[in-house]
């Protein structure tokens, strides 16, 4: 990752303090969210101080409120050593105890989640000094969620035909919804409030198998390049349709139009054809199609057993990528005839870090919370199938956006 790139450079501005560090530490990415004051700033118009904070009464307590930006950031989980480097460049895990002048240095803790908080707990102690507070996966999953659908303006949208709707959440009107996290594995969780789920299904296929079977069959090198791929390649070439079956015509007693997938990848068998005869841009855009309409249809028939209606997706699988979002949303609606709704999140990878960054308020290491988050940057446009920036892949990398925090 190119440091350079990124928005508000940490600890090399000499007046910006960083704290909050939080982990969500995955099969595939490593996920950071923290959060940054700037000390040199002017006044506000609410009267802040020098130091970006000023106090606000909510109900008998009365809270310091720091004005700053939440920072956005991921690696590759095989390049934990990238992550460290950053962490220690920036001295992310440090500014913690310098803003809020909580803790001694060497009793850092952050909060981390995702399955590498145990696993890698002993190298983040080696490396950085840092104490991995383990969080809840799904803990986490859930309150980032919860906590982007009720505080960030324009974070859930529907993606149908080629349109993408931003849709208004009624705080009021929020549950029951099915939270299917696309990650390397998938998780799917009926959530019923704050801190009430269940994790009611999984599937081992996941954006992990897409980018490992992808990477063995078509020798790309990195993800972006198999999705950018797959944007280019036609799967009828490779998958067997309902009209190959069929003599060229529909199965239409049982619904199914002759251009529907019958069997994906099931050319294969009669072509004589090896590996190397098919384009790897078809065969990425076969395997994209196989994963994104089955994680949509077992999302469905999970929604189906719970009686939900709307299905959010998460998870850094998507990336904004059009064609997966649209074979994920024809799947929702195919199945439930036009009943259930696909809707996908902005901040889609980051549901568990941003729960893990909640979960220092849970704990009290320091009174924080969120109370208020204001995106900054243009929302995107739509250019043929292809969403162009800043919803495109890179929307999640190196992004911040404004917010202020109670703590105490
Ligand atoms: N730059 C990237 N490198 C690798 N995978 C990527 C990248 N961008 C998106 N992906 C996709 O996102 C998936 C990982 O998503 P995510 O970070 O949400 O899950 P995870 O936390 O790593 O996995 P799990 O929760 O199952 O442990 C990858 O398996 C891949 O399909
Ligand atoms: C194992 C986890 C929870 C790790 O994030 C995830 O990869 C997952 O949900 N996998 C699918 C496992 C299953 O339910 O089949």
């Amino acid at each position: 990752m190119d440091l350079g790139e990124f928005q508000i450079p940490g600890n090399s501005d000499p007046n910006q303090k960083t704290s909050h560090l939080s982990l969500d530490i995955g099969g595939s990415l490593i996920k950071l969210v923290y959060f940054s004051t700037n000390d040199g700033d002017d006044d506000d118009e609410l009267g802040r101080s020098g130091k970006g904070s000023v106090g606000v009464s909510n109900g008998n307590r009365s809270f310091p409120v720091l004005k700053g930006r939440l920072h956005f950031s991921k690696f590759e989980t095989r390049k934990i050593n990238d992550c460290l480097d950053f962490i220690q460049t920036k001295r992310l895990h440090i500014g913690g105890c310098q803003l809020l002048g909580a803790l001694p240095i060497e009793k850092t803790i952050i909060k981390a989640t995702g399955g590498g908080a145990y696993k890698y707990a002993d190298l983040f102690k080696e490396k950085l000094g840092i104490c991995l507070d383990k969080e809840d996966e799904m803990d986490c999953l859930v309150a980032g969620a919860n906590f982007l659908l009720k505080a960030v303006h324009q974070e859930a949208f529907t993606y149908l035909d080629g349109k993408k709707e931003f849709v208004q959440i009624d705080h009021n009107d929020l549950y029951p919804y099915l939270l299917v996290n696309i990650g390397s594995g998938v998780s799917m969780i009926k959530v019923e409030g704050d801190g009430k789920f269940e994790r009611v299904s999984g599937t081992n296929v996941g954006g992990g198998t897409f980018w490992g079977l992808g990477r063995l069959l078509t020798k790309c090198k990195s993800f972006d390049e198999l999705l950018e791929l797959s944007h280019q390649g036609n799967n009828r070439v490779i998958d067997m349709l309902v009209g190959d079956i069929y003599g060229g015509t529909d199965y239409s007693k049982v619904g199914l139009s002759s251009t529907t997938i019958a069997s994906s990848f099931g050319k294969a068998i009669s072509d004589k054809k090896e590996l190397q005869d098919y384009r790897p841009e078809d065969i990425a855009r076969s395997l994209l199609r196989m994963i994104s309409n089955n994680i949509g249809q077992i999302a469905y028939l999970n929604a189906l057993r719970f009686g939900l209606k709307r299905i959010f997706f998460g998870g850094f699988f998507i990336r904004g990528h059009a064609y997966t979002m649209d074979t994920i949303a024809v799947a929702v609606h195919f199945w439930s005839k036009g009943e259930a709704k696909a809707m996908f999140l902005r901040h889609e990878g980051f549901l568990g870090a941003l729960g893990a960054f909640m979960s220092y308020e849970k704990h009290g290491l320091d009174d924080l919370m969120v109370h208020h988050l204001t995106q900054k940057f243009p929302m995107s446009s739509l250019v043929g199938d292809k969403i162009c920036s800043p919803l495109n892949g890179e929307l999640n990398d190196n992004e911040s956006i404004e917010c202020s925090v109670y703590a105490s």
